[in-house]
This record gives C-alpha cells, sequence and structure tokens, in this order.
C-alpha cells in the first residue's frame, strides 16, 4: 500500500470495539447458563476466532450485524472439540481457553498460526500445573497445547508478569477449583476479566495487586454493550496531534484506569486532548476525545504505567519521534513476545525512517524532532505495528509503501477507511 503524506485530519469518528472486552463476553457468555446477547461485538479476526472455538466446544452463537446472540450451556456445558481450536493469530483467546479447558472433562488441544506458536505459553502451564492441570506443550512452552481436563486445585500465584491473560486464565480456572485461587501481580494489568465475571455473579475481591475469585456454582447470563477500544483509538489520537492542522472528536472511547495510560501519557506530553461526555457502559468508563494538533515533548514511561498502555507502544513510539526531546520507554520488556518483537520492529522500522530510535533491553530510547521520511514498511503481520506505521507515513516527508497491511483486520478492520474518510 502506498501511503502519501497528510497535511489535515478533520472530522469525528467512532472506533472499533474494545477486543479484550468482545473476546471475555463471548466465553463468559458461554460458560453461563442461558443467553447473553452483545452489543456493538468487534467483528475482527481475533474475535472472531474467539467465536469460531466456542461453537467447536458446542456453543450455539449467531450473529446479526453486530450484535452476538450466545447459547450459553452454563460451567460444565461444553462438549469436546473433534479437532484442534485454532485460535487464530489471537494470544488473548489460547491463554484464556487453557484456564477454562483445563477443568472440563475432556481433552483438547489450542493452536493457531505461526506467530501463536511462537509466544510464550509457560506463563499460563506454570500456574495451571500448581493448579493440579494436566497440560503439554511444544518444548513444554509454544502451541500446540494440550489438556487433559480434570480436578483443579485453588492456589495462591505470585506471577512474575503483569498480565491480563495470564491472570484470566487462572482466574478461570479458579472459577472451578475446589478452594479459592489468589493471583498476584507486579503490577496491576487490565482488569475487565474481574470486572465482567463480577457482572455474571461470581463472587471476585481484589486488594491492591490481588485478585481472589471463590470457586462457582453458576454463571448468570447477561446484555453487554462493548465500549470502543482505547487501544484502537490511540493510532487516531496520535495521527491528531502530530498532524498539522487537525482537529478530531474520536467518539465512545473505553477509558477504563487500567486501560487509559496512552491518554494520561499524550496529556503529559503536552497533548490538546479534551475528554467529553464521561459516562458509564455496562460498567466499563467511556467518554468523547478532542484531539487538536499539539507541540509534544518527550517523558519517561516505565513501571506501573507500562502494563495501561502496553498495546499502544508502537504508536507512541511514533508520537515520540515528532516531540522535543528524548523519550525512555523502559520495563517494557513484554513487548518482545507479542505478535512480533515489538522493539525489535518499532526501532527497525522508524530507523529506516530516518528516525533517531533506539533499543534496549526492556524498551526504547527515542530523540525526538527529527524529521521522518517515507521508506518501504514491513509490518511483520502485526496489526499494531501496521497501524502505527501508517500513522507515522502520513507525517512523513515523502511517500512510503507499506508491507502486508491487511493484518489491521485483526483488530481494527476499517482502520484504512476510517483514514481516507478523515484526510
Ligand atoms: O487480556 C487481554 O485481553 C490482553 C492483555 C494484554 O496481553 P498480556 O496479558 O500478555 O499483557 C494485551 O497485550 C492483549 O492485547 C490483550
Ligand atoms: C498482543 C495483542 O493481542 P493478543 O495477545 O491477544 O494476540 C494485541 O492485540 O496487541
Amino acid at each position: 500500500m502506498l501511503i502519501k503524506p497528510h497535511q489535515q485530519l478533520r472530522g469525528s469518528l467512532s472506533i472499533p470495539s474494545d477486543k479484550s472486552i468482545s473476546h471475555r463476553s463471548v466465553m463468559f457468555g458461554s460458560l453461563a447458563k442461558g443467553e447473553t446477547i452483545i452489543h456493538n461485538f468487534l467483528m475482527g479476526d481475533d474475535c472472531l476466532s474467539t467465536i469460531h472455538v466456542f461453537r467447536q466446544l458446542g456453543i450455539s452463537i449467531t450473529l446479526e450485524k453486530d450484535t452476538v446472540y450466545v447459547k450459553g450451556k452454563g460451567l460444565h456445558g461444553l462438549s469436546a472439540p473433534l479437532a484442534p481450536l485454532d485460535c487464530g493469530n489471537s494470544g488473548t483467546t489460547v491463554r484464556l481457553l487453557s484456564g477454562i479447558l483445563s477443568a472440563q472433562s475432556f481433552s483438547s488441544t489450542l493452536t493457531g498460526d505461526a506467530s501463536i506458536q511462537k509466544r510464550p505459553m509457560a506463563r499460563v502451564i506454570t500456574p495451571l500445573r500448581q493448579m493440579k492441570a494436566t497440560l503439554s506443550a511444544k518444548e513444554d512452552r509454544f502451541c500446540p497445547l494440550h489438556i487433559e481436563g480434570g480436578h483443579l486445585e485453588g492456589i495462591h500465584y505470585v506471577s512474575p508478569v503483569a498480565s491480563a491473560q495470564v491472570k484470566s486464565c487462572i482466574l478461570l480456572a479458579g472459577l472451578y477449583a475446589s478452594s479459592p485461587t489468589t493471583v498476584t501481580e507486579p503490577f496491576i494489568s487490565r482488569d475487565h476479566t474481574e470486572r465482567m465475571l463480577e457482572a455474571f455473579g461470581a463472587k471476585v475481591t481484589r486488594l491492591g495487586t490481588s485478585v481472589t475469585i471463590s470457586p462457582c456454582e453458576e454463571l448468570y447470563p447477561c446484555e453487554i454493550t462493548v465500549p470502543g477500544d482505547i487501544s484502537s483509538a490511540a493510532f487516531f489520537m496520535v495521527a491528531g496531534l502530530i498532524t498539522p492542522n487537525s482537529d478530531l472528536t474520536i467518539r465512545n472511547v473505553g477509558i477504563n484506569p487500567t486501560r487509559r495510560g496512552i491518554l494520561d501519557v499524550l496529556l503529559e506530553m503536552g497533548g490538546d486532548i479534551k475528554i467529553l461526555n464521561e459516562r458509564l457502559v455496562c460498567g466499563e468508563p467511556v467518554c468523547d476525545l478532542r484531539v487538536r494538533t499539539s507541540s509534544l515533548h518527550g517523558v519517561t514511561i516505565e513501571g506501573a504505567t507500562i502494563p495501561t498502555l502496553i498495546d499502544e507502544i508502537p504508536v507512541l513510539a511514533v508520537a515520540a519521534c515528532f516531540a522535543k526531546g528524548k523519550t525512555l520507554i523502559k520495563d517494557a520488556s513484554e513487548l518482545r513476545v507479542k505478535e512480533c518483537d515489538r522493539i525489535v520492529a518499532i526501532h527497525t522500522e522508524l530507523s529506516k525512517m530516518g528516525g533517531a530510535v533506539l533499543a534496549t533491553e526492556d524498551g526504547l530510547i527515542i530523540e525526538g524532532g527529527k524529521p521522518l521520511h517515507g521508506a518501504t514498511l514491513e509490518t511483520y503481520h502485526d496489526h499494531r505495528m501496521a497501524m502505527a506505521l501508517t500513522i507515522a507515513a502520513l507525517n512523513a516527508t515523502s511517500p512510503s509503501q507499506l508491507l502486508g497491511e491487511e493484518c489491521v483486520r485483526i483488530s481494527f478492520p476499517n482502520f484504512f477507511e476510517l483514514l481516507a474518510e478523515l484526510s
């Protein structure tokens, strides 16, 4: 795809629905007894993988425009799949499912595309084995992941990583355990599982960075409206800030405190962003954002902030290239185990454009203010890289060629159409 530099982005847009919340709504709906109705579901490839897998597990799921009807069969209502469960490109699907499937009365195999088969699974295998689950994996750490379902015991797991996927996997297994299960994280990761499981009737208690779940008899169906995804909004937030003469209103953005790091950091960088119409949608805080062209300055991002903006770091690195001074990103080694090694990908591609970007073991150092020029850019089949590089290319001094842009359909199928409408 050829991307030519743009002069301005103006108008208003609704961004796609939240990927994390969409996944969980299908999963928990399948485990509840009765019909769960999900409005504004994200029809991106990752969430469609979750639907596909639950259909393989015997759940009837129907789609009507952006509404999904899930006929849940209860905590013990899933049936043995006839083939391996293909989770596509979705780490969330594999890891959350591994917790649920460890407690079933049948065996199953989880797998996915080439990228999924390289992502670390020891992080869920280790705690699930402590709960007495029986699992095996390629080299004991990669998909395909084979699970012999059975009886589980509650544990207190102190996780070495702040990962909502690890936490959610253990909490979901904990629904079925013979005693309460606690997960303690180094920093709080996104809490959609805790919020939504409570709405479905589970007993969840939180203390500091710990969450405890009680064994559960039954989950009750819900009607859910999924808010817009701040991780998708981030591309337009940065685009609006760095593209000259821009004025964008981004409607229906989820600003859950465990997800809004990108908003707070862009404000700290000097971004002109107004938070409008704050409201609650299905227990999740939501707002509209008005974003105008701004002069940004560099910042340091580390520690507890990292899990609140982990998926937004590729586009934050683009913002940093257009900011005055140095931006330091530390404690973000998790970026190395996403759809690709995002530290290598950001460093390689932004350097090709003339950006002053250094990769460190656990992050990036970016000296902003050097104009970016066009280049032939690789997406690494990573949706977030494709969209972040598009925003960089729009603001380069010459056209760029983006290779493999179709991966945006993982989380943001109409990304290029929306961008074209605003330019
Ligand atoms: O739980 C979730 O929905 C997610 C958690 C994060 O991953 P980790 O749990 O690996 O940090 C995030 O990067 C991913 O896009 C979605
Ligand atoms: C890392 C991501 O998702 P997942 O882990 O579900 O593949 C992402 O969407 O950036």
